[in-house]
């Protein structure tokens, strides 16, 4: 694990970084993410961490493009590049894995994951291949042909985590990838755990600027950095 920063200023990042600078979130009168000045680097693993309700998903919405532009204040920046709007936060390859399983109920978990693949441009056959690949890798791949609507409730995480996986290896195969984790980990048993935070760390060695948010200190201590949020706020980081 490589010493942690805290992120206090955007000053010196490097321009493949991830840069939020003064990123704040609001809902109408409540303001549930401000100021949040913190760089993330490629090739690591960045916790978010803080309780139920600190911000972690408007965070990981923000820098995704998926709020609207009046719940959104600040900058993000990455490679140098305003991002922060579905289109500009999709082309530089931002990839959520939703909380929740956001899954489609009558197709399989096959097609659950293909078909973001064939809606980003892959042939079928590659989707296919891509799915069955992703899903092995979670541990599903006797499960692929099964709809989505008879798995089990860490069963569809595991296709969700899939869905995420495949479409991040996929950015990353055409240049880069910005995966969004959204505590992705949190139905899974120990070992099915360590195996998915296995394959997170690896689309960040092979590259990709990752945002892990979770509530488990196990998972967070796997990241090379932490942005701890309290009550919207970027506390010290903590290792
Ligand atoms: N769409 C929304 N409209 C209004 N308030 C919202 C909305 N989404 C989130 N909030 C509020 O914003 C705050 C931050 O929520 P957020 O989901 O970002 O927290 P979180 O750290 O991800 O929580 P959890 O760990 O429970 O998932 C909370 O007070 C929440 O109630």
């Amino acid at each position: 694990m490589s010493q942690a920063t805290r992120p206090e200023s955007a000053a010196g990042a490097a321009s493949a970084d991830l840069v939020l600078d003064g990123l704040g979130v609001v809902y109408g009168d409540l303001r549930a993410l401000g100021d949040v000045v913190a760089t993330a680097r490629p090739g690591e693993v960045t916790a978010v961490t803080g309780h139920s309700g600190a911000g972690k998903t408007s965070l990981l919405w923000a820098v995704g493009g998926l709020l609207g532009h009046q719940q959104v204040e600040g900058t993000v920046l990455l490679d140098g590049q305003t991002i922060g709007d579905e289109e500009s936060s999709r082309a530089a390859g931002a990839v959520l894995i939703p909380q929740g399983s956001a899954l489609a109920e009558v197709l399989t978990a096959r097609d659950n994951v293909a078909v973001p693949l064939l809606a980003a441009g892959t042939a079928g056959t590659d989707a296919t291949r891509r799915a069955d690949e992703a899903l092995a890798a979670v541990g599903l791949g006797e499960h692929a042909g099964h709809l989505a609507e008879e798995l089990s409730g860490g069963q569809r995480q595991r296709v969700a985590v899939a869905r995420g996986l495949a479409l991040a290896s996929l950015r990353l195969d055409e240049g880069g990838v910005l995966l969004l984790a959204d505590e992705p980990t949190s139905e899974l048993d120990h070992d099915t755990r360590e195996r998915v935070v296995s394959l997170v760390e690896d689309i960040a060695r092979r590259g990709g600027i990752v945002l892990l948010a979770t509530h488990d200190p196990e998972v967070a201590a796997v990241a090379a950095a932490c942005w701890h949020l309290d009550d919207g706020r970027l506390t010290a980081g903590s290792r």
